[in-house]
């Protein structure tokens, strides 16, 4: 097992969460026991496991998990000996009865997730987390939205809430590295020493690791992957890529390179779905700005109402919907179809 060491960056792992998206939220406790203990093995300081929607996500709008959200938990808690094991919560997805349960289980780091220009909505769940004793992490979903200026506002409103770190969270995979970087350097320069930054990106561009690395350049010290860049739409900056291109730089990350490719190799791609893949319709959710988590809504709606999911997707970058609108799909399926 690889001891913790001093790290510049600290990577978290999203496989068991970002990747439940990509899973149709059909994780097994057995999957996530055998990716929790390979991730832990390999060194990887922070592990998050939820629905992909986060904690309370299982439901008719986003999707059912296959076995009970305590009980992923739970397996991932008993597969590690050294990680600490984070959970994902969108308020009003997520309730503060669900972020007590999770952490009488033994999760120890609470992420937070709003829209990038509503951060006032985190404030009663960081002041909960705080109050269980936990890390709290602050996400700014579809930071491509809103200016670095505005951002950094919000980064403002989490960290006076209690938030130790925030990060850029790029979930269209629309950001460009200059994007990055300003929206890092933005939010560093309003919070300074009060809370770190961190960066959640996504490869419907093909820009994951280099969105990470442009982060890390200018500040960011927590970087977000998923094993074989299981996520949603064309998947996260690979943590096994991620670590690799942090090492060359020599940035320390305390994580064994051999021992997690071999993760993401022999443990997380023989039970994957599919291979996240920058195709048509992930390279429009990257070009229009649409959420990554709509992919399989769009893909579903346009099987339905036999109309191309990019065209959907298209549609939906062009109407600017964020999450919570998956709903909305279908509205525009049915348009696109004529009414069919
Ligand atoms: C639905 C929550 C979302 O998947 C969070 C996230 O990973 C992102 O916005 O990229
Ligand atoms: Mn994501």
């Amino acid at each position: 097992m690889t001891q913790p060491q001093v790290r510049d960056v600290r990577i978290t792992d999203s496989t068991l969460r970002d990747g439940s998206h990509a899973m149709s939220h059909q994780f097994t406790a057995d999957q996530v026991r055998r990716v929790a203990r390979g991730l832990d093995d390999a060194g990887v300081p922070v592990i998050e496991v939820s629905h992909g929607d986060g904690l309370g996500g299982s439901s008719f709008n986003y999707g059912f998990s296959r076995e009970p959200e305590a009980a992923l938990v739970q397996a991932a808690v008993e597969a590690v000996d050294q990680a600490r094991i984070a959970a994902l919560l969108l308020p009003g997805v997520g309730s503060a009865g669900e972020l007590r349960v999770v952490a009488d289980l033994g999760v120890s780091v609470a992420r937070v997730a709003t829209h990038c220009t509503e951060a006032d909505i985190s404030l009663q769940h960081f002041e909960l987390a705080r109050d269980l004793g936990m890390e709290t992490v602050g996400f700014l979903m579809l930071s491509h939205m809103t200016d670095p200026e505005e951002l950094a506002k919000q980064a403002r409103i989490m960290v006076d809430g209690g938030c130790q770190s925030v990060y850029v969270v790029d979930s269209a995979g629309a950001l460009l590295p200059e994007g990055v970087r300003d929206r890092v350097s933005a939010l560093r320069a309003e919070i300074g020493t009060e809370a770190e930054v961190g960066v959640h990106a996504h490869n419907n561009l093909g820009m994951g690791v280099a969105n990470s690395i442009a982060a890390v350049d200018v500040g960011a010290v927590q970087v977000d992957g998923a094993c074989r860049s299981l996520g949603a739409g064309a998947g996260n900056a690979p943590t096994e890529v991620v670590a690799a291109v942090l090492d060359r730089r020599d940035v320390s990350t305390g994580v064994d390179l051999p021992a997690v490719m071999g993760v993401a190799e022999d443990v997380v791609r023989p039970i994957m779905h599919r291979e996240p893949v920058c195709d048509r319709n992930a390279i429009v959710m990257g070009h229009s700005g649409v959420y990554s988590s709509f992919l399989l809504h769009a893909e579903c709606a346009a099987e339905r109402y036999g109309v191309p999911a990019h065209a959907i997707l298209q549609e939906v970058g062009r109407r600017r919907y964020v999450g919570g609108q998956e709903d909305m799909i279908i509205d525009i399926a049915v348009e696109l179809s004529g009414g069919r």
